[in-house]
């Protein structure tokens, strides 16, 4: 297992440019089956997720391309009813959306119960009951969910949880339904709206994607597209929170600031200085960050996958400052890694509270998921010393280049590779 080590103390400076969205990429590639043709799909990260997802594709039919640049050419004119291979499914979330899409296109589709980040228990009943509202009847058999329709009929679906994955799984099922599908209590996230973009691209009819009502009127076929994904926000937070962690004064590129408004807003109540432009913001920090107490939600809420970042910043920071974490009832895990390195912070369920130390010191530390591994990074990076982050396959689940954008930022890190 590769493992990053980071030598601590050092400001960030410089420039660093974002790539395109995970979380909206990874349902853009298995979405791209509804065309049953060619889609070009640029900016995509070159991060694991992507290439396993892409796997999975290749390996049920579709012709896949994919260059340095981060553009996709995807041909899904030969795919035919298909069963994802399930040892590829299980690793990660987003396998889940070629239910949605599989449904949608073939009547027919079996996937593995989706993996992803270790953080809670993450059940998928929203879903299902979205795909069974569309007539579809759906089966769980030895790790494995069957679902089968002879038609897909719109309907009305209430979720009862805000769910981005739901969302969009309804959603792209629901562009292959006869008539019109209502999703109240959609989710907001700017993902949402991306994926509903690339369909629409591609001839689907979705109104309202961003806001708590979403409608699909089913079409007959879709066709092929170029499209390119939006900015990651989560990779731009984290380069931000590092920054400021650190003293630092990094322009943060590529990004969409509307989509950053909750973590700007955040870093400016720590007394950062964050100046927003078109397509970029700079933080400009002196290292004496104040201590502020954060609540994740849903879009336009505090990101849930910054919590983890956030807090290795806020383990140095001035006075208390109290996270409560409403999304996932297991995003704490990684907080006895941050103690190894001297943080002091007391769980308390879905809380934590961190009285603000003077300093870290570098420690052996270990990423249990994706941004518990970004945020060890931050702490390497304001810690005395040497830290050792094992597990580094999660963070370059989600991360492009992070060591080499790190690095172009005057940060001392290098990786092992084991
Ligand atoms: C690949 C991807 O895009 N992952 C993101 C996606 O995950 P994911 O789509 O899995 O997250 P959801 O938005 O669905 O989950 C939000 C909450 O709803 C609950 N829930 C969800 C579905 C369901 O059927 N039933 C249910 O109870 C979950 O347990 C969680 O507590 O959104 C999360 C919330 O912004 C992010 O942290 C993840 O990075
Ligand atoms: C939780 C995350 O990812 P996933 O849903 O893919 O596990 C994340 O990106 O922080």
């Amino acid at each position: 297992m590769d493992k990053l080590i980071i030598e601590g103390g050092y400001k960030l400076n410089g420039i660093v440019n974002i790539s395109g969205f995970k979380n909206a990429a990874l349902p853009i590639i298995p979405a791209a089956l509804l065309a049953g043709d060619r889609c070009v799909i640029e900016n995509l990260p070159r991060i694991k997720d992507i290439y396993n997802i892409s796997e999975i594709m290749s390996s049920i039919g579709a012709r896949i391309e994919f260059d340095e640049s981060g553009t996709m050419v995807i041909d899904t004119s030969n795919m035919k009813k298909f069963v994802a291979p399930y040892d590829l499914s299980r690793k990660i979330r987003a396998s889940y959306y070629l239910l949605g899409a599989g449904l949608s296109r073939f009547g027919e589709v079996e996937v593995a119960y989706p993996g992803g980040c270790d953080i809670g228990t993450r059940p998928i009943d929203q879903h299902i009951k979205g795909f069974e509202a569309l007539g579809a009847t759906v089966e769980i058999e030895h790790g494995v969910i069957k679902c089968k329709a002879e038609k897909l009929i719109g309907a009305k679906i209430y979720l009862d949880v805000v769910s981005v994955g739901a969302t969009i799984n309804i959603m792209l099922a629901a562009v292959g339904a006869e008539g019109t599908t209502t999703i109240e209590n959609a989710a907001k996230e700017p993902h949402i709206v991306d994926v509903a973009n690339f369909l629409n691209t591609m001839g689907a009819d979705i109104r309202g994607a961003g806001t708590d009502v979403i409608k699909i009127r089913g079409v007959d076929k879709l066709h092929g597209c170029t499209y390119s994904v939006i900015p990651d926000q989560i990779e731009a937070g984290t380069y931000m929170v590092a920054a400021a962690a650190t003293g630092g004064d990094v322009t943060v590129n590529n990004v969409i600031p509307k989509h950053l408004e909750s973590i700007i807003a955040k870093l400016r109540e720590t007394s950062v200085e964050v100046i927003e432009y078109d397509e970029s913001v700079r933080i400009i920090s002196d290292g004496k960050i104040r201590g502020v107490d954060v609540k994740t939600l849903p879009y336009p809420g505090f990101p849930t996958d910054l919590q983890q970042p956030m807090a290795a910043m806020l383990s140095v920071a001035e006075g208390i400052s109290i996270i409560t974490e409403n999304v996932y009832e297991a995003r704490f895990k990684y907080i006895d890694e941050l103690k190894r390195m001297g943080a002091n912070i007391k769980v308390d369920g879905r809380v934590a509270i961190i009285e603000g130390v003077d300093c870290l010191s570098g420690a052996k530390v270990k990423a249990t998921d994706l941004r518990a591994g970004a945020a060890l990074i931050v702490a390497g990076l304001i810690g005395n010393g040497k830290t050792e982050v094992d597990d580094a396959f999660h963070i370059d689940r989600g991360y492009e280049n992070i060591e080499q954008k790190l690095l172009s930022l005057g940060a001392k890190i290098y990786r092992i590779r084991e």
